[in-house]
Protein backbone atom coordinates (compact mmCIF):
# COMPACT_ATOMS: atom_id res chain seq x y z
CA UNK A 1 0.00 0.00 0.00
CA UNK A 2 1.42 3.28 -0.70
CA UNK A 3 1.48 5.90 1.88
CA UNK A 4 4.09 8.71 0.59
CA UNK A 5 2.69 10.57 -2.11
CA UNK A 6 5.07 10.25 -4.22
CA UNK A 7 4.37 6.75 -4.69
CA UNK A 8 1.07 6.93 -6.90
CA UNK A 9 0.00 3.07 -6.72
CA UNK A 10 -2.57 1.25 -8.99
CA UNK A 11 -6.50 1.72 -9.28
CA UNK A 12 -9.70 -0.01 -10.55
CA UNK A 13 -12.48 2.26 -11.97
CA UNK A 14 -15.74 -0.53 -11.98
CA UNK A 15 -17.97 1.07 -14.54
CA UNK A 16 -21.61 -0.46 -15.77
CA UNK A 17 -23.41 1.36 -18.42
CA UNK A 18 -26.49 1.80 -17.17
CA UNK A 19 -28.15 3.82 -20.50
CA UNK A 20 -26.45 6.63 -22.41
CA UNK A 21 -23.61 8.19 -22.23
CA UNK A 22 -23.29 9.64 -18.54
CA UNK A 23 -21.78 6.76 -16.75
CA UNK A 24 -19.06 5.93 -19.08
CA UNK A 25 -18.52 9.86 -19.73
CA UNK A 26 -17.77 10.26 -16.12
CA UNK A 27 -15.45 7.11 -15.24
CA UNK A 28 -13.41 7.88 -18.88
CA UNK A 29 -12.93 11.69 -17.42
CA UNK A 30 -12.17 10.54 -13.84
CA UNK A 31 -9.65 7.58 -15.20
CA UNK A 32 -7.44 9.36 -17.24
CA UNK A 33 -6.96 12.26 -14.60
CA UNK A 34 -5.97 9.65 -11.96
CA UNK A 35 -3.82 9.06 -14.58
CA UNK A 36 -2.43 12.06 -16.40
CA UNK A 37 -2.11 14.61 -13.17
CA UNK A 38 -1.54 12.00 -10.09
CA UNK A 39 0.44 9.19 -12.58
CA UNK A 40 -1.99 7.00 -11.01
CA UNK A 41 -1.88 3.15 -13.07
CA UNK A 42 -5.50 3.01 -14.01
CA UNK A 43 -7.42 0.22 -14.71
CA UNK A 44 -10.88 1.32 -15.94
CA UNK A 45 -13.22 -1.78 -16.55
CA UNK A 46 -16.70 -1.21 -18.96
CA UNK A 47 -19.18 -3.44 -19.25
CA UNK A 48 -20.41 -1.89 -22.58
CA UNK A 49 -17.49 -0.29 -25.08
CA UNK A 50 -20.18 0.72 -28.27
CA UNK A 51 -21.77 3.37 -26.07
CA UNK A 52 -17.32 4.26 -24.89
CA UNK A 53 -16.77 4.39 -28.58
CA UNK A 54 -19.56 7.30 -29.14
CA UNK A 55 -17.28 9.49 -26.52
CA UNK A 56 -13.70 8.11 -27.60
CA UNK A 57 -13.85 7.15 -31.19
CA UNK A 58 -10.87 5.03 -30.37
CA UNK A 59 -12.02 2.43 -28.51
CA UNK A 60 -11.54 -0.99 -30.74
CA UNK A 61 -15.02 -3.10 -29.97
CA UNK A 62 -13.67 -6.17 -30.04
CA UNK A 63 -10.65 -5.60 -27.62
CA UNK A 64 -10.78 -7.46 -24.61
CA UNK A 65 -7.73 -5.02 -23.14
CA UNK A 66 -6.48 -1.98 -24.23
CA UNK A 67 -4.56 0.86 -23.86
CA UNK A 68 -5.99 3.89 -24.57
CA UNK A 69 -4.42 7.68 -23.12
CA UNK A 70 -2.10 5.81 -20.48
CA UNK A 71 -5.65 4.20 -19.37
CA UNK A 72 -6.00 -0.11 -19.08
CA UNK A 73 -9.35 -0.26 -20.25
CA UNK A 74 -10.74 -3.97 -19.99
CA UNK A 75 -13.87 -5.07 -21.18
CA UNK A 76 -15.91 -6.22 -18.40
CA UNK A 77 -18.10 -9.22 -19.93
CA UNK A 78 -19.63 -10.45 -16.69
CA UNK A 79 -19.48 -11.21 -13.27
CA UNK A 80 -17.70 -14.96 -13.54
CA UNK A 81 -14.09 -13.86 -13.90
CA UNK A 82 -11.39 -15.40 -11.36
CA UNK A 83 -9.30 -13.51 -9.58
CA UNK A 84 -6.46 -13.72 -7.63
CA UNK A 85 -4.73 -11.15 -5.59
CA UNK A 86 -2.23 -9.90 -7.88
CA UNK A 87 -5.62 -9.05 -9.97
CA UNK A 88 -6.69 -6.48 -7.06
CA UNK A 89 -5.07 -2.58 -7.41
CA UNK A 90 -4.43 -0.58 -4.35
CA UNK A 91 -7.61 1.61 -4.77
CA UNK A 92 -10.94 -0.13 -6.16
CA UNK A 93 -13.77 2.40 -7.41
CA UNK A 94 -17.40 1.25 -8.27
CA UNK A 95 -19.11 3.42 -9.95
CA UNK A 96 -22.85 4.03 -8.60
CA UNK A 97 -22.74 0.36 -6.66
CA UNK A 98 -22.16 -1.45 -9.85
CA UNK A 99 -21.98 -4.93 -8.33
CA UNK A 100 -18.55 -5.60 -8.76
CA UNK A 101 -17.32 -9.60 -9.64
CA UNK A 102 -17.76 -11.49 -6.32
CA UNK A 103 -14.53 -13.04 -7.61
CA UNK A 104 -12.39 -10.11 -7.21
CA UNK A 105 -14.78 -8.73 -4.07
CA UNK A 106 -12.66 -12.22 -2.36
CA UNK A 107 -9.60 -11.48 -4.36
CA UNK A 108 -9.74 -7.95 -2.32
CA UNK A 109 -10.06 -9.71 1.29
CA UNK A 110 -7.34 -11.86 0.64
CA UNK A 111 -4.95 -9.10 -0.36
CA UNK A 112 -2.48 -8.03 2.13
CA UNK A 113 -2.71 -4.89 2.35
CA UNK A 114 -6.60 -4.54 1.50
CA UNK A 115 -7.45 -1.99 -1.14
CA UNK A 116 -9.35 0.90 -0.20
CA UNK A 117 -12.81 0.60 -1.46
CA UNK A 118 -15.01 3.19 -2.69
CA UNK A 119 -18.21 3.74 -4.10
CA UNK A 120 -18.33 6.68 -5.93
CA UNK A 121 -22.03 8.08 -6.13
CA UNK A 122 -24.12 10.10 -7.97
CA UNK A 123 -24.53 14.04 -8.33
CA UNK A 124 -26.92 15.74 -6.13
CA UNK A 125 -27.38 19.36 -4.57
CA UNK A 126 -29.57 17.84 -1.86
CA UNK A 127 -28.78 18.37 1.95
CA UNK A 128 -28.48 14.81 2.60
CA UNK A 129 -25.35 14.35 0.92
CA UNK A 130 -22.90 16.21 3.10
CA UNK A 131 -24.02 13.83 5.95
CA UNK A 132 -23.35 10.68 3.99
CA UNK A 133 -20.63 11.42 1.94
CA UNK A 134 -17.46 9.43 3.32
CA UNK A 135 -19.64 6.96 5.14
CA UNK A 136 -18.22 3.50 5.78
CA UNK A 137 -20.02 0.49 4.81
CA UNK A 138 -18.54 -2.67 6.49
CA UNK A 139 -19.27 -6.02 4.28
CA UNK A 140 -21.56 -8.30 5.86
CA UNK A 141 -19.07 -11.40 5.66
CA UNK A 142 -15.34 -10.32 4.64
CA UNK A 143 -13.21 -7.99 6.35
CA UNK A 144 -13.78 -5.37 3.95
CA UNK A 145 -15.15 -1.93 3.84
CA UNK A 146 -16.76 0.10 1.53
CA UNK A 147 -16.86 4.15 1.61
CA UNK A 148 -19.34 6.21 0.17
CA UNK A 149 -17.79 9.24 -2.19
CA UNK A 150 -20.07 11.67 -3.17
CA UNK A 151 -19.58 14.40 -5.69
CA UNK A 152 -21.21 17.38 -4.61
CA UNK A 153 -22.01 21.46 -4.52
CA UNK A 154 -19.94 22.25 -1.31
CA UNK A 155 -16.80 21.88 0.74
CA UNK A 156 -18.34 19.36 2.68
CA UNK A 157 -18.61 17.04 -0.20
CA UNK A 158 -16.54 15.50 -3.08
CA UNK A 159 -16.56 18.56 -5.17
CA UNK A 160 -16.79 18.32 -9.12
CA UNK A 161 -14.75 16.94 -11.93
CA UNK A 162 -12.41 19.05 -13.17
CA UNK A 163 -9.02 18.81 -15.13
CA UNK A 164 -6.14 21.12 -14.22
CA UNK A 165 -5.71 22.61 -17.65
CA UNK A 166 -9.24 23.19 -18.10
CA UNK A 167 -9.76 26.50 -17.39
CA UNK A 168 -7.01 27.65 -19.13
CA UNK A 169 -7.44 25.70 -21.92
CA UNK A 170 -11.07 26.96 -22.15
CA UNK A 171 -9.82 30.95 -21.55
CA UNK A 172 -7.67 30.60 -24.72
CA UNK A 173 -10.62 29.33 -26.95
CA UNK A 174 -12.53 31.50 -25.78
CA UNK A 175 -10.40 34.44 -25.93
CA UNK A 176 -9.59 34.19 -29.89
CA UNK A 177 -13.24 34.57 -32.01
CA UNK A 178 -11.06 33.43 -35.27
CA UNK A 179 -10.50 29.61 -33.39
CA UNK A 180 -14.27 29.75 -32.34
CA UNK A 181 -15.62 30.10 -35.77
CA UNK A 182 -13.64 27.70 -37.10
CA UNK A 183 -14.74 25.30 -34.75
CA UNK A 184 -18.31 25.81 -35.59
CA UNK A 185 -17.47 26.05 -39.56
CA UNK A 186 -16.87 22.45 -39.51
CA UNK A 187 -20.84 21.52 -38.44
CA UNK A 188 -21.64 24.09 -41.16
CA UNK A 189 -21.97 26.91 -39.05
CA UNK A 190 -21.89 30.26 -41.65
CA UNK A 191 -20.16 33.80 -40.94
CA UNK A 192 -23.47 35.23 -40.51
CA UNK A 193 -24.71 32.62 -37.78
CA UNK A 194 -21.68 33.34 -35.60
CA UNK A 195 -23.33 36.38 -34.93
CA UNK A 196 -26.63 34.93 -33.97
CA UNK A 197 -27.27 33.50 -30.24
CA UNK A 198 -25.83 30.10 -30.30
CA UNK A 199 -27.55 27.44 -28.72
CA UNK A 200 -26.35 23.75 -27.75
CA UNK A 201 -28.75 21.28 -27.39
CA UNK A 202 -28.72 18.24 -25.66
CA UNK A 203 -31.55 16.67 -23.73
CA UNK A 204 -33.99 13.89 -23.18
CA UNK A 205 -36.20 12.65 -25.59
CA UNK A 206 -39.25 13.92 -23.54
CA UNK A 207 -37.93 17.72 -22.97
CA UNK A 208 -40.17 20.07 -24.92
CA UNK A 209 -38.25 21.05 -27.98
CA UNK A 210 -40.81 21.57 -30.52
CA UNK A 211 -42.16 24.22 -28.20
CA UNK A 212 -39.38 25.99 -27.28
CA UNK A 213 -38.14 26.21 -31.29
CA UNK A 214 -41.77 27.43 -32.40
CA UNK A 215 -40.96 29.84 -30.01
CA UNK A 216 -37.41 30.82 -31.13
CA UNK A 217 -38.86 30.98 -34.85
CA UNK A 218 -41.63 33.65 -33.90
CA UNK A 219 -38.77 35.65 -32.14
CA UNK A 220 -37.31 38.37 -32.96
CA UNK A 221 -33.66 37.13 -31.94
CA UNK A 222 -31.60 35.12 -35.00
CA UNK A 223 -31.00 32.34 -33.39
CA UNK A 224 -28.29 28.84 -34.53
CA UNK A 225 -29.73 25.74 -32.30
CA UNK A 226 -26.74 22.97 -32.54
CA UNK A 227 -28.20 19.59 -31.97
CA UNK A 228 -26.40 16.28 -32.03
CA UNK A 229 -27.55 13.75 -33.90
CA UNK A 230 -29.99 11.67 -32.61
CA UNK A 231 -30.97 14.31 -29.23
CA UNK A 232 -34.73 15.50 -30.06
CA UNK A 233 -35.00 13.66 -32.56
CA UNK A 234 -38.95 13.75 -33.13
CA UNK A 235 -38.86 17.79 -32.85
CA UNK A 236 -35.16 17.92 -35.08
CA UNK A 237 -36.91 15.96 -37.79
CA UNK A 238 -40.15 18.15 -37.88
CA UNK A 239 -38.69 21.58 -37.92
CA UNK A 240 -36.28 20.18 -40.55
CA UNK A 241 -38.90 17.87 -42.54
CA UNK A 242 -37.92 14.40 -42.13
CA UNK A 243 -34.00 15.49 -42.19
CA UNK A 244 -32.06 14.40 -39.05
CA UNK A 245 -28.52 13.22 -39.77
CA UNK A 246 -25.41 15.15 -39.33
CA UNK A 247 -25.17 18.14 -42.19
CA UNK A 248 -28.45 18.49 -42.09
CA UNK A 249 -29.39 22.63 -41.65
CA UNK A 250 -32.62 24.68 -41.50
CA UNK A 251 -33.72 27.99 -41.25
CA UNK A 252 -37.48 29.06 -40.21
CA UNK A 253 -38.07 32.65 -39.07
CA UNK A 254 -35.47 33.18 -36.92
CA UNK A 255 -34.74 30.02 -36.01
CA UNK A 256 -31.81 28.12 -37.64
CA UNK A 257 -31.14 24.40 -36.65
CA UNK A 258 -28.46 22.43 -37.63
CA UNK A 259 -27.49 18.72 -36.66
CA UNK A 260 -24.09 18.08 -36.08
CA UNK A 261 -22.02 14.22 -35.28
CA UNK A 262 -21.57 13.32 -32.20
CA UNK A 263 -18.46 14.65 -30.92
CA UNK A 264 -16.06 13.13 -28.71
CA UNK A 265 -15.45 14.23 -25.74
CA UNK A 266 -12.94 16.91 -26.04
CA UNK A 267 -14.75 18.68 -28.73
CA UNK A 268 -17.95 18.36 -26.41
CA UNK A 269 -15.95 21.04 -24.40
CA UNK A 270 -15.16 23.13 -27.27
CA UNK A 271 -19.07 23.13 -28.28
CA UNK A 272 -20.30 24.09 -25.26
CA UNK A 273 -17.62 26.87 -24.76
CA UNK A 274 -18.31 27.91 -28.38
CA UNK A 275 -22.33 28.67 -27.83
CA UNK A 276 -23.68 31.51 -25.56
CA UNK A 277 -25.98 29.23 -23.96
CA UNK A 278 -26.45 25.45 -23.52
CA UNK A 279 -29.09 22.93 -22.91
CA UNK A 280 -27.10 19.61 -21.39
CA UNK A 281 -28.58 17.10 -19.46
CA UNK A 282 -27.56 13.82 -17.44
CA UNK A 283 -24.36 14.87 -15.02
CA UNK A 284 -21.33 14.86 -16.97
CA UNK A 285 -22.64 17.47 -19.66
CA UNK A 286 -24.49 19.61 -16.77
CA UNK A 287 -20.68 19.35 -14.71
CA UNK A 288 -19.02 20.61 -18.02
CA UNK A 289 -21.83 23.40 -18.67
CA UNK A 290 -20.95 24.95 -15.31
CA UNK A 291 -16.79 24.75 -15.93
CA UNK A 292 -17.89 26.62 -19.32
CA UNK A 293 -18.74 29.78 -17.61
CA UNK A 294 -21.70 30.39 -19.74
CA UNK A 295 -25.80 30.22 -19.07
CA UNK A 296 -27.30 26.86 -19.30
CA UNK A 297 -30.62 24.92 -18.46
CA UNK A 298 -30.60 21.60 -17.37
CA UNK A 299 -32.36 18.75 -18.24
CA UNK A 300 -32.32 16.23 -14.95
CA UNK A 301 -32.39 12.33 -15.67
CA UNK A 302 -35.86 11.01 -14.90
CA UNK A 303 -35.96 8.85 -11.91
CA UNK A 304 -39.45 6.72 -10.80
CA UNK A 305 -42.33 9.34 -8.47
CA UNK A 306 -40.64 12.43 -9.99
CA UNK A 307 -37.77 12.23 -7.52
CA UNK A 308 -35.40 14.31 -9.93
CA UNK A 309 -38.14 17.36 -9.50
CA UNK A 310 -36.70 17.41 -5.86
CA UNK A 311 -33.22 17.19 -7.05
CA UNK A 312 -33.73 19.97 -9.68
CA UNK A 313 -35.05 22.33 -7.06
CA UNK A 314 -32.64 21.46 -4.53
CA UNK A 315 -30.15 22.61 -7.45
CA UNK A 316 -31.79 26.06 -8.28
CA UNK A 317 -32.04 26.80 -4.95
CA UNK A 318 -28.44 26.71 -4.75
CA UNK A 319 -28.04 28.03 -8.54
CA UNK A 320 -30.78 30.59 -9.47
CA UNK A 321 -29.81 33.57 -6.65
CA UNK A 322 -31.73 36.18 -8.23
CA UNK A 323 -32.52 34.86 -11.18
CA UNK A 324 -36.12 34.11 -11.64
CA UNK A 325 -36.72 33.50 -15.25
CA UNK A 326 -34.12 30.83 -15.09
CA UNK A 327 -35.93 28.56 -12.19
CA UNK A 328 -39.26 29.54 -13.89
CA UNK A 329 -37.62 27.92 -17.76
CA UNK A 330 -36.01 25.06 -16.10
CA UNK A 331 -39.12 23.91 -14.47
CA UNK A 332 -41.14 23.86 -17.33
CA UNK A 333 -38.14 22.55 -19.39
CA UNK A 334 -38.63 19.42 -16.92
CA UNK A 335 -41.91 19.65 -16.19
CA UNK A 336 -41.61 20.01 -12.88
CA UNK A 337 -44.09 23.24 -12.51
CA UNK A 338 -47.45 22.58 -10.58
CA UNK A 339 -49.84 20.01 -12.84
CA UNK A 340 -52.43 22.29 -14.14
CA UNK A 341 -50.00 24.59 -15.55
CA UNK A 342 -48.13 22.08 -18.24
CA UNK A 343 -50.50 22.38 -20.40
CA UNK A 344 -50.11 26.29 -20.45
CA UNK A 345 -46.35 26.92 -20.84
CA UNK A 346 -46.01 30.03 -22.67
CA UNK A 347 -42.78 29.33 -24.19
CA UNK A 348 -42.59 32.89 -25.99
CA UNK A 349 -43.12 34.81 -22.69
CA UNK A 350 -40.89 32.08 -20.51
CA UNK A 351 -38.24 32.37 -23.30
CA UNK A 352 -38.27 36.15 -23.87
CA UNK A 353 -38.03 37.06 -19.71
CA UNK A 354 -34.94 34.40 -19.57
CA UNK A 355 -33.26 36.79 -22.72
CA UNK A 356 -33.81 39.75 -21.02
CA UNK A 357 -32.36 38.62 -18.31
CA UNK A 358 -29.22 36.86 -19.62
CA UNK A 359 -26.24 39.30 -18.68
CA UNK A 360 -27.13 38.55 -15.31
CA UNK A 361 -27.44 34.39 -15.88
CA UNK A 362 -23.91 35.09 -17.51
CA UNK A 363 -22.49 36.97 -14.13
CA UNK A 364 -24.41 34.20 -12.03
CA UNK A 365 -22.40 31.15 -13.74
CA UNK A 366 -18.81 33.51 -13.49
CA UNK A 367 -19.98 33.33 -9.51
CA UNK A 368 -20.76 30.40 -9.92
CA UNK A 369 -17.82 28.53 -11.51
CA UNK A 370 -15.22 30.58 -8.83
CA UNK A 371 -17.58 29.10 -6.21
CA UNK A 372 -17.21 25.81 -7.51
CA UNK A 373 -13.53 25.92 -7.88
CA UNK A 374 -13.37 26.83 -3.99
CA UNK A 375 -14.18 23.30 -3.49
CA UNK A 376 -11.34 21.73 -5.37
CA UNK A 377 -11.44 18.72 -7.78
CA UNK A 378 -13.09 15.37 -7.36
CA UNK A 379 -10.02 13.57 -8.29
CA UNK A 380 -7.63 15.23 -5.91
CA UNK A 381 -10.25 15.06 -3.19
CA UNK A 382 -11.08 11.79 -3.62
CA UNK A 383 -7.33 10.71 -3.22
CA UNK A 384 -6.81 12.63 -0.15
CA UNK A 385 -9.74 10.56 1.43
CA UNK A 386 -7.63 7.15 0.30
CA UNK A 387 -4.34 8.69 1.81
CA UNK A 388 -6.31 9.41 4.92
CA UNK A 389 -7.53 6.07 5.05
CA UNK A 390 -4.12 4.57 4.38
CA UNK A 391 -2.83 6.56 6.38
CA UNK A 392 -5.21 5.39 9.27
CA UNK A 393 -4.61 1.54 8.44
CA UNK A 394 -0.74 2.27 8.22
CA UNK A 395 -1.11 3.70 12.18
CA UNK A 396 -3.10 0.66 13.28
CA UNK A 397 -0.58 -1.57 11.95
CA UNK A 398 2.80 0.02 13.76
C1 LIG B 1 -23.72 15.40 -26.92
C2 LIG B 1 -22.38 14.78 -26.61
C3 LIG B 1 -22.08 14.33 -25.34
N1 LIG B 1 -20.88 13.79 -25.09
C4 LIG B 1 -20.56 13.26 -23.75
C5 LIG B 1 -20.53 14.26 -22.64
C6 LIG B 1 -20.77 13.36 -21.44
O1 LIG B 1 -19.56 12.77 -21.04
C7 LIG B 1 -21.72 12.29 -22.00
C8 LIG B 1 -23.17 12.54 -21.63
O2 LIG B 1 -23.37 12.24 -20.29
P1 LIG B 1 -24.45 12.99 -19.40
O3 LIG B 1 -24.37 14.40 -19.69
O4 LIG B 1 -24.24 12.58 -17.99
O5 LIG B 1 -25.88 12.50 -19.93
P2 LIG B 1 -26.46 11.05 -20.33
O6 LIG B 1 -27.91 11.12 -20.27
O7 LIG B 1 -25.90 10.62 -21.63
O8 LIG B 1 -25.93 10.08 -19.26
C9 LIG B 1 -26.37 9.67 -18.02
O9 LIG B 1 -26.95 10.48 -17.11
C10 LIG B 1 -26.74 9.97 -15.78
C11 LIG B 1 -27.33 10.93 -14.79
C12 LIG B 1 -27.28 8.58 -15.63
O10 LIG B 1 -26.79 8.05 -14.44
C13 LIG B 1 -26.74 7.68 -16.69
O11 LIG B 1 -27.31 6.40 -16.61
C14 LIG B 1 -26.85 8.27 -18.05
O12 LIG B 1 -28.16 8.22 -18.54
O13 LIG B 1 -21.56 12.32 -23.41
C15 LIG B 1 -19.90 13.68 -26.06
O14 LIG B 1 -18.78 13.23 -25.80
N2 LIG B 1 -20.21 14.13 -27.32
C16 LIG B 1 -21.41 14.66 -27.64
O15 LIG B 1 -21.61 15.06 -28.82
Amino acid sequence: MFLDKNQPGSLAIFCKVVDNYGDIGICWRLARQLQQEHGIAVTLWVDDLQSFRRICPDVTISAEVQQLAGVTVRHWCNQEGVFSVGDVDDIVIEFFACDIPPGYIVAMAERDPRPVWLNLEGLSAEEWVEGCHTLPSPHPRLPLTKYFFFPGFTNKTGGLLRESSLDEARRQFQADPAIIADFLAQFGVTSTEMASLKVSLFCYPHAPVSALFKAWQSGDTAITCLVPEGVAADAVQEFLEGEGKPGAARTRGALTVHVLPFVAQPDYDKLLWACDLNFVRGEDSFVRAQWAGKPFIWHIYPQDENLHHKKLRAFLQRYSVGTQSLARLSLQWNGATAENMEEQADWSALWSSYQADMPDITRRSAEWQRQMLGNGDLASNLLKFVRSLQSVVAEKKV
